[in-house]
């Protein structure tokens, strides 16, 4: 599969704007914008008071330490996880509202997917529920490189493969945003640059993807990055100002510049 193909699938759309870049609604609008954002799960408290903006029809990684808050806010985003006190917005409306439901896709860590149905079965399953042809689910299978497989129990196939099958029952939809926690984990270097190059497509097409990861080395993907630690945002900037402001090309080592610097100012 190669990355045109998964342009020419968000790209077809008979019913709604697939190259989502061309759309004068939401060009130049932040697709997510959170403001004194707290989420507390139980007793703790998990986010202590966010402000950020995603750009639209770009790629933002979430990079932060395991544990700092990354799935939180990513549930947060998309209306799983209540909001202790702030707001989030997506798309211009509250993160959750039901209007949402048919632009924001979610790709969890662990593949959602049903291991007894074959991959275009779980692709259709899910495609229909946003009223997807069976022309959508063979193009979200050709998307994620899966073809072959489409037939196969979700069962029987690798993690990796499973994790594709996840993402084209989120592409089937075509969302306007997809958020994506950790699509990489578990993934050989070539099939990790593959879906990178998928990615990069996507947000070509208009689409705006939030993508998690606690691989530092990843960031050099995105447009943007949000750096997360402790549920604190320690700073939103480019992996070019990452770089500078870290004093390292090596954006491992900028990361960690950056938390000591926040050390020595607290
Ligand atoms: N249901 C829960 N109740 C209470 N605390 C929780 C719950 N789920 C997660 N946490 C805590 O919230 C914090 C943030 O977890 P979260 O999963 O958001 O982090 P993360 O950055 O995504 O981590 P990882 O990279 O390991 O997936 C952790 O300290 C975790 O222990």
């Amino acid at each position: 599969m190669s990355p045109e193909v998964l342009v020419s699938h968000l790209a077809r759309d008979k019913t709604k704007p697939r190259g989502h870049a061309a759309s004068p609604a939401t060009a130049g609008t932040a697709a997510v914008e959170a403001v004194a954002l707290h989420i507390s799960r139980g007793r703790t408290r998990i986010l202590r008071g966010l402000d950020f903006s995603i750009g639209n029809g770009r790629i933002t990684g979430l990079l932060g330490p395991s544990g700092s808050g990354k799935t939180t806010l990513m549930r947060g985003i998309v209306g799983v996880q209540k909001i202790t006190s702030g707001s989030i917005s997506v798309l211009g409306q509250p993160a959750g509202a039901p209007s949402l439901r048919h632009d924001v896709g979610y790709v969890t860590q662990s593949p959602s997917v049903y291991p007894d149905l074959s991959v275009e079965a779980n692709v259709r399953y899910f495609g229909a529920m946003h009223g997807a042809t069976a022309a959508d689910t063979a193009e979200a299978i050709a998307a994620v490189g899966l073809e072959e497989f489409a037939r196969q129990k979700t069962a029987d196939l690798s993690g990796g493969q499973s994790s594709r099958v996840s993402l084209a029952c989120a592409l089937v939809s075509r969302p306007k945003l997809l958020v994506l926690d950790e699509p990489t984990v578990g993934l050989d270097p070539v099939l990790r640059a593959e879906l990178w190059e998928r990615f990069a497509a996507m947000a070509e097409a208009g689409t705006t993807l939030l993508v998690s990861s606690h691989v530092m080395e990843e960031a050099s993907h995105c447009s943007s990055l949000l750096l997360l630690r402790d549920g604190l945002l320690l700073a939103q900037l480019s992996p070019a100002e990452l770089a500078e402001r870290g004093r390292s090309n090596d954006l491992e080592r900028a990361f960690l510049h950056i938390i000591q610097e926040g050390l020595a100012a607290q």
